[in-house]
């Protein structure tokens, strides 16, 4: 391929958005990050990658950032990300996810930039019908979150249905681990995802893990989900930069994920075994929204972008998390 695009990563000081950023510097590609800092960190971002402090919701700025940068691609990380807290504050979730998504595929259009890729989310599919969960199960959401999600996928459908636009849209199963090198991770401030929260009290920051219910029509009790370790998900968006980038003007959503799944009580074990100490497990009530089992059916991003995994290993997985965890106060102080 010819012309190495630069590409703007919004969110690039993110969890995911920042192994992303990594993954493209590793590929050769030249990278741009937006992103307004609110969770994120000015110090998770490389020196190799230009950094703008911006809100991706104020359009003119974003637009003259594209046009500055000649920006050829945009990887779109930002967003709002806690499930419950859009329970309460689903306004905030259709203003920052919806809005500003909104606002952002405009400055695309405005700025002609050609490629899109979108961070969307198995919460789009609610309690799924079927497991594992194929693109074409219905997405029936059942919180703001995952609406706000998928009201954004339907921008983007229509959008390159009018426009010299293409984009993919990968929906995340449940991100974790870190960067195996060392040089990203997952440093949100009050995580409520299970592998950091357990990671946290493998390290001593936390004293038990909450089991959030037992009685899910599952094997031993507990949830069961599909963990995708990030780095595998970094690159799978490079390939679908590149997949836009040879087939001109198509677009597609594809499901990112391992077509297999853990329990609580499973993960907690992996910690346990990884980590050489003993968690606390409190038996909690069901968290508010949270399916039995939720597992992607992989089978079209493996075959559209031969995507091939090199983490799909729970203990890996646990064992990148905890590596991070170990010492991510070395970066904060
Ligand atoms: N973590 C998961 O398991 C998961 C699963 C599915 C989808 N996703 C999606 O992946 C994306 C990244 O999630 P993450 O876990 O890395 O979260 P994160 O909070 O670590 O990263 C989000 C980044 O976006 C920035 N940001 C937020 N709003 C912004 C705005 N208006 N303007 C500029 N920057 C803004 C934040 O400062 C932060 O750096 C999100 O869109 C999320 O919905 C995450
Ligand atoms: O302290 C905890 C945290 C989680 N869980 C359980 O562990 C499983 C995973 O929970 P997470 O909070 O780690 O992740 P979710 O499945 O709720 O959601 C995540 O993955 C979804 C897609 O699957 C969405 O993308 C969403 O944004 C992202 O937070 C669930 O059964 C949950 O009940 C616990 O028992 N204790």
């Amino acid at each position: 391929m010819s012309d190495t695009p630069r590409v703007l990563v919004t969110g690039g000081a993110g969890y995911i958005g920042s192994h992303a950023v990594l993954a493209l510097l590793d590929a050769g590609y030249r990278v741009s990050v937006a992103d307004n800092l609110v969770t994120g960190f000015r110090w998770a971002v490389p020196d190799a990658a230009a950094f703008h402090e911006v809100d991706i919701g104020d359009t003119e700025a974003m637009v003259d950032i594209l046009q500055q940068d000649d920006i050829g691609a945009i990887m779109h990380f930002a967003g709002s990300v806690v499930v419950p807290e859009s329970v309460e504050n689903p306004l905030k979730y259709y203003g920052n996810n919806t809005a500003a998504t909104r606002s952002l595929i405009e400055a695309a259009v405005t700025a002609k930039v050609p490629h899109f890729i979108f961070s969307s989310t198995a919460a789009t599919y609610g309690i799924p019908k079927e497991s594992p969960v194929r693109e074409d199960t219905p997405q029936i959401p059942i919180n703001p979150y995952g609406m706000s999600k998928l009201m954004s996928e339907a921008m983007l459908h229509d959008t390159a249905a009018a426009h010299d636009f293409a984009f993919v849209a990968l929906r995340y199963f449940n991100v974790a681990g870190a960067d195996p090198d060392g040089r990203a991770g997952q440093a949100t401030k009050g995580a409520t995802h299970l592998i950091k929260v357990a990671s946290e009290a493998a390290t001593g920051k936390r004293s038990h893990v909450d089991v959030y219910g037992t009685d899910y029509d599952t094997p031993d009790g507990t949830g069961i989900r599909d963990y995708i370790h990030v780095t595998d998900l970094a690159a799978a968006h490079v390939l679908a930069l590149d997949w836009l980038r040879e087939n001109k003007g198509e677009s597609t959503i594809m499901n990112a994920g391992y077509k297999r799944g853990f329990s609580v009580l499973e993960v907690l074990d992996s910690v346990e075994r990884v980590s050489g100490n003993r968690i606390v497990r409190n038996m909690a009530p069901r968290r508010a929204g949270d399916p039995d089992a939720l597992i992607s059916d992989n089978t079209k991003i493996l075959a559209t972008l031969g995507w091939q995994p090199q983490h799909a290993d729970l203990d890996k997985i646990v064992k990148h998390a905890l590596d991070w965890e170990a010492q991510l106060h070395m970066r904060q102080n």
